[in-house]
């Protein structure tokens, strides 16, 4: 055992001694190397710069090198002379210094075992230092052969016969910038810095200097005299490490300093790292880096460092990070601009005022007899009262002139509120209110009609200041208030429209309006309209901008709906299209559209996300009533919800209803439409239900209406648009080029469409064998002829005609179209049914 491990350790030891040996000699061979490539580089340089005493002498013996009778002048003798005449004088002219630098460097290599990356790029930039020098000194300097060589000269020729003398001249500078860029690493903030580096540096040693002069201490003495490189080192490294550092571990640093900065490519050649006597500036130097340099002390090899005053030294100004995502939309906005959603229909041309008529050619004609007269005839009346007046005002409007009261002292308001009929009578004209007070005034209001009322026309509207300069999302021009101003609010901010008004009273007119001031001021782009139009021919004019500025459901022909069944489904629709807008705002973190749709322009949210520009919705139902009537809740809610929410996701609703009542305007629905117009109705009760207060029974109709939003009731004569006039729009629009298709809403699958009816032939509707004689006679399987012939609520149609589907009769939902009747004729069906029976 004890025999083993001797063995072992002898063996242990031979191998641990072949290793050394190995190592040893492989050291040798490292120095060897090295120091051949020194001694290369020493005859190369001595060569080299006594080439430039006797290379003109040495001419000839480097042809007769062979003769050993012949003597050169060069310090290295015929070799000397030999590899001078080949470098400078048949090669690269002065430039061959740097093959000196090359050898240096592989010699300095095996030493110093930095990377050998790091040799291959020196060797690279040398040699490319060498043939641009060459080359452009061949090129600049032709008399002198020995500055570019051969090689310069030959190369520089050949480059200009193909790119003539400019041509050679704008290549040189290229490549030497080229090399100023990435060798040098040149840019003008570092020219800059030098500058102004070696100005401050130069400051500071004058500054120094004097302070030393005027102290006149032993220092002063001390610093001028130049030391010795260790010594000098040691003085600058002393004060910056406190003097705990023995001069040989400095060195030690040092020495590793070269290396490290080296490779972190700091911009300090080799020449700079010898330990040249630096005198007092250089010493001064080395105290500004490191105190600039504070925060890298722990790294005490940077400190070594000796800097000249003109050294290289930059100072990058480091900027503030950006986020990622502003970072990307910076970039994104400044490559591209911002998002324009305008831009697929760029060429848009929205209508000029001229499309539309100018009714009233003059102004508001003041009729100054009748002004007076009325004026006459409510002093009267009022005196009749015993109420006394002490100044009137009238104020000429394009329907009604209104008259303010100013009574005397001590009359009661509530006097003259009761006397509204009396003061009617006496006047004898319609349509008087009385407003007392008058909001924020503190006078009473008598309006009355005039006799000859001016049409506002919708040209005069749109032509507005008021309108054209409204900075408003929805502007909507509606008519002129009582003192003649064009009145212009915004539908984004109602948000949500409530129009009612006996028949013939202008609600058509008023919802044109409404739809020609949106589409005077709004990009197709940035609204979308979804029509309801159960009268089928009020809204009709529409469909001809189906391709702007219509939405509709996917699957359906027409935009415009016409049929109470696909409100329905539209509605709900637009219930998705409200929560997924939600969801949208959701994640780009915003509360509402405009927000959203400004983020979006500064292309802040990816389209990748899901995330588009997001138009404005407006629904129009022209009448509600109606639809309430037939759909009664399944519309009421979708409605309700919308109402309620879609106000922050720019999804708003205009409801025209004929008849005011409590059933069709209803309690959540009037909760959720503060902003309402009121044209004219026949009752106190429709005015309450619709203004929660009366007025709206006392206009005159043909466009006067009462527009309140809350508190304040505002009376406007509404703008007058003609069919032809709205048909002029609708055609100037639809023939310029518009999108694929109308705006899609997203997929609803209704109820109706749910085909997988297994329904009892026990349960059925008691109505189903008329039912189905109806729809076989008619051969179209509609609900709405059942609730027409049956006289049916939408609901039970609804139910029979998916008991006729479970039966067969009819065949499956098919979206816009009626349902296939499957039976021909009625014998048919008496003979299906009675077999169902067996
Ligand atoms: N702003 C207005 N200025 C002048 N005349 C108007 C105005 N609005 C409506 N009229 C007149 O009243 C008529 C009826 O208007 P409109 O068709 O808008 O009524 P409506 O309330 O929609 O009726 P319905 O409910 O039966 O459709 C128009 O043909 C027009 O002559």
């Amino acid at each position: 055992m004890a025999n083993n491990n001797k063995k072992n350790t002898k063996q242990n030891t031979a191998k641990s001694k072949t290793e050394t040996k190995k190592a040893t000699n492989g050291n040798r061979i490292i120095f060897l190397i090295a120091t051949i490539f020194l001694f290369t580089a020493i005859v190369l340089l001595l060569s080299f710069i006594s080439y430039f005493t006797t290379g003109n002498y040495d001419q000839s013996v480097v042809d007769l090198i062979g003769d050993s009778n012949i003597k050169a002048d060069n310090w290295l003798g015929k070799l000397g002379a030999f590899l001078a005449d080949f470098f400078i004088n048949d090669g690269f002219g002065i430039a061959s210094f740097l093959f000196v630098k090359i050898s240096l460097s592989i010699s300095a290599y095996f030493v110093f075992k930095f990377p050998a990356s790091k040799l291959r790029g020196i060797i690279f930039w040398d040699l490319f230092a060498i043939i641009i020098l060459s080359v452009s000194l061949g090129h600049f300097s032709k008399n002198h052969l020995y500055l570019g060589g051969n090689v310069g000269f030959e190369m520089n020729d050949y480059i200009q016969s193909y790119l003539g003398n400019l041509g050679t001249t704008l290549l040189i500078v290229f490549f030497i910038l080229f090399f100023l860029l990435f060798r040098i690493k040149m840019s003008p903030e570092r020219f800059t810095n030098i500058v102004k580096g070696a100005k401050s540096s130069l400051d500071e040693n004058i500054a120094k200097a004097e302070e030393l002069i005027k102290n006149n201490e032993v220092e002063k003495t001390e610093t001028t005299v130049a030391p010795t490189p260790t010594q000098n080192t040691n003085s600058s490294v002393n004060a910056s490490f406190n003097q705990n550092k023995s001069v040989e571990s400095f060195k030690e640093e040092e020495s590793k300093s070269e290396v490290i900065f080296n490779n972190q490519n700091h911009q300090l050649t080799s020449d700079r790292k010898t330990n040249q006597g630096p005198e007092l500036s250089t010493i001064h130097s080395i105290d500004s880096t490191n105190s600039f340099d504070l925060k890298t002390d722990t790294i005490p090899k940077q400190i070594e460092i000796p800097l000249e005053s003109t050294e290289e030294f930059i100072i990058e100004k480091v900027e503030e990070e950006l986020t990622i995502e502003e970072n990307l939309a910076n970039k994104l906005v400044a490559d591209f601009g911002e998002f324009d959603p305008t831009l697929e229909l760029s060429k848009f041309q929205f209508p000029s005022p001229e499309l539309l008529i100018e009714h009233a050619t003059k102004g508001i004609t003041i009729n100054q007899a009748e002004l007076e007269e009325n004026k006459n005839r409510i002093v009267e009346t009022l005196n009749n009262y015993k109420i006394g007046i002490a100044q009137i005002k009238a104020t000429v409007g394009p329907t009604v002139t209104l008259y303010e009261i100013v009574p005397d002292a001590g009359i009661r308001i509530s006097k003259i509120k009761s006397l509204e009929d009396d003061i009617a009578l006496s006047l004898a004209a319609l349509g008087i209110r009385i407003i007392a007070p008058i909001p924020g005034k503190g006078t009473i209001g008598i309006e009355v009609p005039n006799t000859n009322p001016t049409t506002v026309s919708m040209r005069s509207l749109i032509s507005s200041p008021k309108f054209q300069n409204a900075e408003m999302e929805l502007p909507i021009a509606l008519g002129k208030t009582i003192s003649n101003e064009t009145f212009v609010f915004d539908l984004a901010k109602m948000p949500h429209l409530l129009m009612a008004g006996a028949t013939g009273q202008g609600k058509s007119v008023g919802l044109n309006a409404v739809l020609t001031s949106l589409l005077y001021k709004k990009h197709p782009a940035e609204v979308k309209f979804v029509l309801v139009d159960p009268k089928k021919v009020e809204l009709t004019l529409f469909n001809k901008i189906e391709r702007h500025y219509l939405a509709k459901l996917p699957d359906t022909d027409e935009a415009i709906i016409t049929d109470n069944t696909k409100v329905i489904n539209t509605l709900n629709s637009l219930c998705i299209e409200m929560d997924n807008r939600y969801s949208l705002l959701k994640d780009a973190m915003v509360r509402n559209i405009k927000e959203y749709n400004e983020k979006f322009k500064q292309r802040k949210l990816n389209p990748e996300n899901g995330h588009k520009f997001l138009p404005y919705i407006i629904l129009v139902v022209d009448e509600f009533a109606d639809l309430i009537m037939t759909a009664g809740k399944e519309v009421e809610t979708p409605i309700a919800r919308l109402a309620q929410l879609a106000r922050a996701i720019g999804i708003h609703l205009i409801i025209a209803t004929q008849r005011p009542s409590v059933n069709v305007i209803t309690g959540i629905i009037k909760a959720n439409f503060p902003a309402r117009i009121a044209f004219r109705v026949s009752s106190k009760i429709d005015s309450r239900t619709i203004l929660d207060g009366p007025g709206a029974d006392q206009l005159i109709g043909r466009g006067d209406l009462l527009f309140t939003q809350g508190n304040d009731t505002i009376r406007v004569q509404c703008g007058f648009v003609d069919t032809p006039e709205v048909e002029k729009i609708t055609e100037f629009i639809g023939s310029q080029k518009g999108y694929p298709d109308a705006y899609l809403l997203p997929e609803y699958v209704g109820e109706e469409s749910g085909t997988s009816l297994d329904i009892d032939i026990a349960d059925r509707d008691v109505m189903f064998r008329e039912a189905a004689e109806i729809i076989v006679t008619a051969q179209q399987g509609s609900a709405s002829l059942l609730q027409r012939k049956l006289k049916l609520g939408y609901n039970r149609a609804g139910r029979i005609i998916d008991q006729l589907e479970a039966a067969g009769i009819v065949g499956p939902f098919e979206g816009s179209k009626a349902r296939s009747v499957n039976i021909t004729d009625l014998a048919s069906l008496d003979h299906f049914l009675n077999n169902e029976k067996n």
